[in-house]
């Protein structure tokens, strides 16, 4: 195994000293990495066979050291990007780091803390790397002249492979400024970060976390947090690092439950989906508000009166009053035959049936079952007073028998489904689409149009707006199949068996520091069901995640707020987004009235359920300031309500305004070429109306072979076409918007997407109208 150097050696320079250490904390890693391979390699060697325990105790073992592989793996990449230079030594701060750094005349009094993607430790258990999540590292992110927070510097280190190519420093104690060897540098990594080649990807931002989105990183774990921030205020950014944080900080609390992270569309999932990876974090759900919904991934809309209408709360309490409708009290007396005998059955006896099962106030499909069995009780009753009063002698045995040869009866089966039938989701919604006068006979206050908004064929496609109403539509039937909750109940119960296994396979195996009781327990309940925290949460409707981050909140309808509320009971999240940037048509005005769905109706002034705390970010990281000034410009021209933010730089290239003159397609194409030509390596977006995807799409493949691609294929082409909507969230390069009028004109809140499109790029920004 390597050692870590100690030292006498003296180096020439800070770069050089850096480079010393640095690649000292890469053997360490490696050094690491082979213990776990060899590990690894000598679980899988032990013999199969033995009992279940001892088979899951070796899987969990193997499992467990493939994961930290895994995990030693991702952080390769920039190990180590930080050092503190503190006032006093403290336990995260090691002779080591001393050592390795100092040349014996300075520094003396001063210690070290290095910040890097995990933490480490020497053979002898110095830390000589502190994860950037640690309440250590914080001064790390938020200290400043000000408010040092028992720091005199910090250093960034740039990293290309495993080498340091450059450090630069911030001193907050002016007694350091002149020492020769300090060199201030300012925010040249930040803007080293902010003016890279976007990939179509996005990536960490970990080196570079600012002070005041590092504080919404770690605020607490409970309660709802919103973060509103103007775009490329860093709020996705800051939602996925928050993620990575919690579920590092909260181990325990989150590991078997998990973090839900749900944005807009397919394609932000795909831009966004490498960030946690890459911080050491794989256990969380990614999932778009079209995926929702287990079993189903709707990735078109309705029409926009239609998805108004759909995400309104007024579809809960339709279906609320569609399922109740689905349980119907005949109006007329049935006779019914029971293995020959004839019966009548007054619309008394299901009325009672009913209302007593209503009383207990279950699901649909549940209440069914108490239905059922109150009703065929009364039938048994009925029938055994009807063979007695002709005079036949009726004992208990008899009654069982009777009570069988009710429960058969064709008829008796008829009449209890028409009463009460059965009812998955899709069918209950796709009734209610199909059948206009079953609609018409629940929707009494509502205005002929407002159903016809609703009318749809069976068998259609269902929409993005369908998908919180099968879930409500789910929560109000209950699970159709009753032996799926049984076999859901015989998983959980192996589970807790495999948890029990493993705490005690803990208590006979020394594994103290790298293990903890509740790892090796959940890599027991994963491998009882073979599959991670995440698979099992995405497939389970009824999850309930620890935490829930919602991007682009602003666009969530009261019905999709209504689900979530469902994912989280704890009322856990982290909701960012820009209420300004709303162009979704349900999408609410202020954010105390889109959480009202979440957190309860406001009564007196008061939320019931819960309240929500607000933090804001106020610099735009993403876009040079004559874009941000020339969007916010035509935004408010536009009579958009905006929160103007503070861009961190400027870039050379002017907003181009081209005229489109009778051909806006062939405009947008001259001025696709004409960016090409400026900078034809990065990564370009042309966002126009969406009626003019298609002819634009044609057009530029004609012209650039092979280069461009619809926007929600793929996003690292180097050019891609997309609507407004779909480029919520996203960023490149260059970005070309077409037909603004068009887009004004055309959608519910034109105005936001607008703004939308405008604010994508990261260096150019072209108009043609
Ligand atoms: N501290 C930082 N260091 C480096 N890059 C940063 C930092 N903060 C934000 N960025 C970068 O700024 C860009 C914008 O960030 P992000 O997409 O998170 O903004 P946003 O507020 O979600 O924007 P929008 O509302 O438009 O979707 C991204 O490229 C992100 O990586």
């Amino acid at each position: 195994m390597p050692t870590f150097p100690r030292g006498t050696r003296l180096l020439s320079s800070e770069l050089d000293r850096e480079r010393v250490y640095v690649s000292a904390l890469y053997e360490r890693l490696d050094a690491l990495k082979a213990e776990a391979r060899e590990r690894l390699t000598a679980v899988r060697r032990e013999t199969v066979g033995g009992n279940h325990q001892s088979r899951s105790e070796r899987d969990a073992y193997a499992r467990l050291y493939e994961d930290t592989l895994a995990q030693l793996g991702e952080v390769d990449d920039r190990l180590a990007f930080g050092r503190l230079e503190l006032e006093e030594h403290d336990e995260t701060t090691s002779p080591a780091a001393l050592t390795a750094v100092g040349d014996g005349s300075r520094h003396d009094d001063g210690a070290y803390r290095y910040i890097g993607r995990i933490g480490l430790r020497d053979t002898e258990h110095h830390p000589i790397l502190l994860d950037w999540r640690v309440p250590g590292a914080s001064a790390f992110y938020q200290a400043t002249a000000a408010t040092p927070m028992g720091a005199r510097a910090r250093r960034h280190l740039t990293l290309e492979g495993r080498r340091v190519t450059r450090i630069e420093d911030e001193v907050f104690d002016p007694t350091l400024l002149d020492r020769d060897d300090v060199q201030l540098q300012g925010e040249g990594a930040l803007m080293a970060a902010l003016t890279a080649q976007r990939t179509g990807r996005m990536t960490d931002i970990v080196a570079t976390i600012q002070g005041e989105q590092d504080r919404i990183i770690r605020s607490a774990l409970d309660g709802v947090l919103v973060v509103q921030g103007g775009p490329g205020t860093g709020k996705t950014a800051v939602a996925l690092h928050r993620a990575a944080y919690l579920l590092y900080s909260h181990r325990e609390r989150l590991r078997g439950s998990g973090v839900l992270v749900v944005g807009p569309s397919r394609s932000f999932l795909r831009y966004i989906e490498q960030v946690l990876p890459s911080l050491g974090e794989s256990g969380v759900v990614l999932s778009s508000l079209g995926g929702l919904y287990p079993g189903l991934e709707a990735t078109r809309d309705d029409v926009p009166d239609v998805a108004a209408l759909k995400g309104s709360s007024r579809m809960g309490d339709l279906l609320k009053r569609a399922v109740r409708s689905r349980q119907i009290v005949p109006t007329e007396p049935s006779e019914i035959d029971v293995d020959g005998e004839r019966m009548l059955v007054q619309p008394s006896l299901v009325a009672e049936a009913m209302r007593r099962a209503q009383e207990r106030g279950k699901p649909h499909n549940e209440g069914r079952v108490t239905f059922n069995k109150n009703a065929l009780a009364a039938l048994t009753r009925q029938l055994v007073h009807q063979l007695r009063d002709r005079g036949t002698t009726v004992d208990d045995s008899d009654e069982a028998v009777l009570r069988e040869d009710i429960r058969q009866s064709y008829d008796v089966r008829v009449l209890l489904n028409t009463a009460w039938l059965p009812l998955t989701p899709q069918k209950l919604l796709e009734d209610l689409y199909a059948r206009p006068n079953w609609l018409a006979s629940i929707t009494a206050q509502w205005s002929p149009a407002e159903r016809a908004l609703l009318r749809r064929e069976r068998g259609a496609e269902m929409t993005i707006s369908d998908v919180p109403l099968l879930d409500e539509a789910a929560e109000l039937l209950g699970e159709f199949d009753t032996a799926v909750d049984a076999d859901k109940r015989a998983r959980k119960a192996q589970q807790k068996r495999d948890i029990e296994n493993a705490e005690r396979a803990i208590e006979n195996m020394q594994v103290e520091g790298m293990v903890t009781a509740s790892d090796i327990a959940g890599n027991f309940a994963e491998r009882a069901a073979s599959m991670t925290t995440a698979e099992r949460a995405s497939g389970d409707r009824t999850w309930a995640y620890g935490h829930v981050v919602v991007d682009e909140a602003q666009e969530l309808s009261p019905m999709q707020w209504r689900l979530l509320a469902r994912r989280c009971p704890l009322r856990s999240f982290t909701v960012v987004g820009d209420i300004a940037q709303a162009s979704s048509p349900a999408a609410a005005t202020s954010w105390d009235r889109a959480l009202q769905s979440l957190l309860g109706r406001r009564r007196g002034g008061a939320t019931l359920g819960g309240s929500w705390r607000l933090e804001e970010l106020t610099v735009n990281y993403r876009t040079p300031t004559q874009i941000v000034e020339y969007a916010e410009r035509a935004a408010r021209a536009n009579g958009l309500d905006i929160t103007p933010s503070r861009s961190v730089r400027s870039s050379e290239w002017p907003v181009r305004e081209v005229a489109a003159g009778s051909d806006v397609v062939a405009a947008t194409v001259e001025a696709v070429a004409v960016d090409r030509a400026i900078d034809s390596t990065g990564t370009l977006a042309v966002i126009a109306p969406d009626e003019l995807v298609p002819a634009l799409l044609a057009a530029l493949l004609e012209r650039f072979p092979g280069e461009a691609a619809p926007g929600t294929a793929s996003l690292t082409a180097p050019i891609s076409v997309l609507s407004p909507a779909t480029s919520k969230g996203l960023e490149f390069d260059a970005v070309v918007v077409t037909a603004p009028t068009r887009i004004l004109d055309l959608s519910i809140r034109g105005n936001a997407s607008l703004y939308v499109a405008m604010t994508r790029p990261t260096q150019r920004l072209t108009v043609v109208s």
